[in-house]
């Protein structure tokens, strides 16, 4: 039984989140100085709000979400999500950054209307709000497959799809994705646009999985998440984690694959936009 806690707050984990953060801290030291070239504290000073002020703008002015997909971010922001994989509630650390939000929310829903999908593929669903997005732009016979490895974030995004109309549409795979993966080609299943989010190492594999089969219909559409990875992928390389050692290696991977044309979208943490092209 989940219990609600103070409500952490979410640390910035998009290059430009994290940009903000460091210039907010310059701008704090140098303000405390009296000596420096006005110039100089003026320019540092723009800089900061040049970062600082996109992601709010950027929230304001796109369409509000839906009341299902604010609850769903509530809910997934309250929970105590490091206490859960203390107690063994979760099979894998997670956090709430993990929920990609509003804006990213909106533009996958936007790809959805634009590519007129009707059979969408998640991997890596966590408590729901990109599936749940994407479902909202589904016609009523529209379905999206969600993979979700951990039990736990599946149950808290089952019992909202539960209650909203758009929910129904949501099919929950439990189990890891590239085993489901496997299912679904077995049946024969096919999709119009795909959406991966899970395990970063893993991304060549899904990528590959869903070119090599007939998972991904012709002409379907990939899109990827955290393909700048904090701006790891661009940063010196001994700066890179694991994690952004994959995502350098996917993203080369892509640039390489003559199957597909694809664009690195600077949203959030990097979307990057895949088309099928043989
Ligand atoms: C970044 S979160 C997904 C966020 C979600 N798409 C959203 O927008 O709210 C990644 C999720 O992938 C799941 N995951 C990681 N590795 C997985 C695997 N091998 N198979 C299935 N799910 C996996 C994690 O448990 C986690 O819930």
């Amino acid at each position: 039984m989940s219990t609600t806690i103070p409500k952490p707050t979410a640390r910035p984990v998009t290059p430009v989140g994290i940009l903000a953060k460091k210039l907010e801290a310059i701008v704090q030291k140098i303000n405390q100085r009296t000596d420096l070239p006005a110039e100089l504290v003026d320019n540092i000073t723009q800089a900061w709000q040049l970062a600082a002020g996109l992601d709010p703008y950027l929230e304001e002015y796109t369409t509000h979400e839906s009341a299902a997909l604010t609850a769903l971010a509530e809910k997934t922001s309250n929970e105590a999500w490091q206490e859960r994989f203390s107690e063994g509630a979760t099979v894998r650390p997670l956090e709430q950054e993990m929920l990609s939000g509003h804006v990213e929310g909106q533009t996958l829903k936007m790809f959805v209307h634009m590519t007129k999908a009707k059979r969408v593929l998640e991997i890596g669903m966590f408590t729901g709000y990109s599936a749940l997005a994407m479902a909202e732009a589904l016609p009523k016979d529209g379905v999206l497959v969600a993979c979700e490895v951990d039990p736990f974030a599946a149950k808290v995004g089952q019992a909202v799809f539960d209650k909203s109309a758009d929910g129904q549409k949501i099919r929950v795979e439990l189990g890891p994705a590239l085993e489901t993966l496997d299912k679904l080609v077995a049946a024969g299943e096919s999709f119009d646009l795909v959406f991966i989010d899970a395990d970063k190492k893993e991304y060549i594999t899904y990528f590959q999985k869903l070119l090599d089969t007939n998972l991904l219909a012709p002409s379907g559409f990939i899109c990827v998440d955290n393909t700048l990875l904090q701006g790891e992928v661009y940063l010196p390389t001994q700066q890179r984690t694991p994690n952004g050692e994959a995502i350098a290696q996917f993203n080369r991977a892509v640039a390489l694959d003559p199957r597909v044309e694809q664009v690195i979208l600077p949203l959030r943490d990097g979307l990057t936009i895949i088309r099928r092209i043989a």
